[in-house]
């Protein structure tokens, strides 16, 4: 709802009120127009201020009113009703003003913001444009440069910044509502001829197309694929060169466009999802609002190399105090050098003053026995990590948390070396761990709810969005990544070349292809893993293991020392070791037509569909499969995951969102169709689960659990 109360005699204050963020429901807006309607009729009334509830202006359109039936009186009259008030409104911006909500500030006369205050345009992130005429008004205030800025990403920006470029006229440190209502009184009576933005021409630029041009190859260049940053710049050009009516309803036709988009539907999913993964469950019952974590304030990281350094970076600076360990002195003195220098840059970007007293530097592992929560982050080998795990249970106190930085090692294994198992889960970063949003929290059989809990709130607090997963091989990234990849190195056994597998899935919105991607993780971390698992036998037949078709071809790449771009050559070429541009490499190519040859294969003209049904239909297969296992809890989890690790394209929502989208029915058609023509590729046989749920109609995924519950209840 909006409240409406009169204060100091004069003012007429309307307080949004719809918790969490005072998002503008139908109700929400109703109340506007009735609260403005009332000050306007009210003689004593000489100026209104509009505010938010509990230290929130407001977060925008209400996004669960989306894709329901559209109630109440939509925004744009709102907003002009506000404009064209004939007394002073102003906008008095505490903690948010995103969306809508800043829209419905652009609207007032006048803005007032709190120091602490974000304000933005985030609905590019949610596929949309700001449609409340946003895109017309903002432009007109601020330029078409910062305008296209601010649209185009969505970024939040400080109060201190929509000072500088006009957006608010006065930031406070103090009491926002009072400093606006005094702000009010002081500008009643004043003519508004000069406050109304819709009435503003755009400001004019000389080099209109270049600017244009400029903006649209940016957008293009970073959307792999998505619409909405297009179609914002395409609005904010219609602010540029027509009347504002008429750019109202380009933007109204734009906006029509995106709304009805599959991508708009999916970014808003992925905003809800990550969300939905903080509320954590394990198939033991154990759940988020039962499990009660543990306060860490001290935390030490065990190894420091790449992903050690980027943790111990993370935590230290979320605030916590840091023991970072290194046994051997030259590295420590270097890790101590790197960690210091991404403080001192991350805390230069945020203007603040590096962290740097939060670590204590060390090469005795005994320095950590007064934590609360220890990570090791040693090389990924089981026997290191179980001598280190061994030390640690000897020199830490009772009760401290022990997580262990892996990809994929088995968790319970690890655990039995401890005498407290409940304490042991894993944290699996992703590279570099300062700065990737995701963490995998692996809970073990033995792992309690308490440490999975504690692990979920670590997470949270040095700002990662954490999901919480059982373990298995691989987890549940790396897991559903294996059968992406093996397919991928089928299709080059079958006649395709690393390049054309790559433009697929570059096309289709992965950042880089399947071959891109692991010369840049290198090619020796998958070998490790195919030696541990017993799967790099010499005298082994090259095609088969364990009676499944088998590519050798990553391992006979990595026996020439051909690791990808650390040592100039992979699944491409590079210029030198550690170059990151990626050629075609003819000796690469060769090598493939001699591999067929040796083998009897015959290269068969390859199309794009087959490449991306049989690389992600495999994969999304897998998920199906950890959800029948109840690795994860539910699509949404796996979803975020992919989307946040692994470059899964935002604007489809995740590997299982975009087997709903494409179709269960057509997924699980594919799958028999690919499997019946390679019967020894296990990962392409559906799984029971796809099949329950198509037997069970195809339901939507938000139904999906309901499903999975009747699996598990079954097993
Ligand atoms: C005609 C169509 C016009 C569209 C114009 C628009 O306005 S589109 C919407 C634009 N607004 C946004 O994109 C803001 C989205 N929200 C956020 O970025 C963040 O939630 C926040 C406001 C910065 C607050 O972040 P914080 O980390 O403090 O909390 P959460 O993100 O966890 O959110 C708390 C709960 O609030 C729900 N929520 C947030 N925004 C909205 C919203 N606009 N509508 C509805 N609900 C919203 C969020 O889902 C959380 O609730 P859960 O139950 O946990 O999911």
């Amino acid at each position: 709802m909006a409240q409406y109360t009169r204060i100091s005699g004069s003012v007429g204050l309307i307080t949004l009120k719809n918790p969490p963020v005072n998002a503008l429901s139908a109700v929400v807006r109703q109340g506007i127009v009735d609260s403005v309607e009332r000050a306007l009729g009210e003689p004593e009334v000489k100026c209104l201020v509009i505010c938010g509830q509990s230290g929130k202006f407001c977060g925008g359109a209400d996004i669960r009113e989306f894709g329901k039936k559209m109630t109440g009186p939509p925004l744009i009259p709102v907003f002009h009703a506000i404009e064209a008030a004939a007394k002073p409104v102003v906008a008095a911006i505490e903690g948010i003003a995103l969306g809508g909500g800043l829209e419905l500030a652009l609207g007032c006369h006048y803005r007032i913001a709190h120091s602490k205050a974000k304000l933005g345009l985030p609905e590019v992130t949610l596929g949309l444009l700001p449609a409340a005429a946003g895109s017309q008004r903002l432009p007109r205030l601020i330029g078409v440069p910062a305008a296209l800025d601010l649209i185009t990403t969505g970024r939040h920006v400080t109060a201190a910044e929509a000072l500088q470029l006009g957006i608010v006229d006065q930031v406070t440190d103090h009491n926002t509502v009072d400093a606006a209502v005094k702000f009010a009184l002081s500008v009643a009576g004043q003519s508004l001829d000069a406050r109304r933005i819709s009435t503003f021409p755009c400001p004019r630029l000389s080099n209109l197309d270049a600017v244009f041009e400029a903006a649209m190859q940016k957008v293009r260049q970073a959307a792999r694929g998505a619409i909405a940053p297009i179609a914002c710049v395409q609005a904010v050009r219609a602010a540029a060169t027509l009347p504002y009516a008429q750019g109202l309803e380009r933007e109204k036709e734009l906006m029509a466009t995106l709304f009805t988009s599959g991508q708009a539907r999916a970014l808003q999913y992925s905003f809800f999802a990550q969300r939905a993964v903080g509320r954590w469950s394990m198939p033991s019952g154990a759940r988020w609002d039962t499990s009660k974590p543990k306060p860490i304030r001290k935390a030490a990281v065990i190894g420091l190399g790449t992903m050690g350094r980027g943790i111990t970076v993370g935590l230290a600076q979320a605030g916590l105090s840091v023991v970072a360990v290194e046994t051997q002195e030259k590295q420590l003195m270097e890790a101590k050098q790197a960690v210091s220098g991404m403080l001192e840059r991350g805390a230069k970007k945020r203007g603040v003053s590096p962290p740097l007293g939060n670590i204590s530097y060390s090469s005795n592992i005994k320095t950590v026995g007064d934590v609360d929560l220890v990570i090791e982050a040693v090389f990924e080998d089981m026997a290191l990590k179980k001598e280190v795990f061994q030390q640690l249970s000897a020199v830490c106190r009772p009760g401290t948390f022990l997580c262990t930085n892996t990809s994929g090692l088995d968790i319970d294994d690890l655990a039995s070396q401890t005498p407290n198992p409940e304490l042991v889960v894993g944290m699996h970063f992703f590279a570099p761990a300062h700065v990737m949003k995701l963490l995998e929290v692996v809970y073990g059989p033995r792992s309690s709810p308490q440490a999975v809990a504690t692990a979920m709130q670590l997470g949270k607090v040095i700002g990662k969005v954490s999901v919480a997963v059982g373990n298995c091989q691989g987890f549940v990234g790396n897991r559903m990544l294996s059968p992406y990849l093996s397919q991928a190195n089928f299709l080059l056994e079958e006649g395709a070349t690393p390049e054309f597998v790559d433009q697929v899935l570059e096309e289709f919105g992965f950042a880089m292809g399947a071959f891109r991607m692991s010369d840049l993780s290198g090619l020796d971390v998958g070998w490790r893993v195919r030696k541990a698992a017993g799967l790099v036998v010499p005298g082994q037949p090259a095609r088969m293991r364990q009676g499944c078709r088998y590519s050798p071809l990553g391992d006979l790449l990595c026996e020439q020392g051909r690791f990808g771009q650390k040592t100039g050559s992979g699944w491409y070429q590079y210029d030198k070791p550690g170059s990151r541009v990626a050629k075609p490499d003819p000796w690469l190519h060769s090598f493939l037509e001699e591999y067929r040859t040796r083998h009897g294969l015959v290269a068969r003209r390859i199309d794009h569909q087959e490449v991306l049904e049989r690389c992600l239909y495999s994969l999304i297969n897998e998920g199906f499969r950890i959800l029948e296992e109840g690795i994860a809890a539910g699509p949404e989890d796996i979803d975020v995951i992919y989307v946040l690790g692994y470059s899964w394209p935002r604007h489809r929502g995740g590997p299982m969102f975009y087997a709903d989208m494409v179709g269960l029915t057509r997924v699980l058609e594919r799958l028999e169709f690919y499997h019946q023509a390679h019967p020894d590729v296990p990962s392409l046989q559906p799984c029971n689960l796809l099949r329950k749920l198509v037997a069970s109609g195809s339901p939507p995924i938000h139904r999906w659990r309901e499903v999975i519950k009747k699996v598990h209840s079954q097993l």
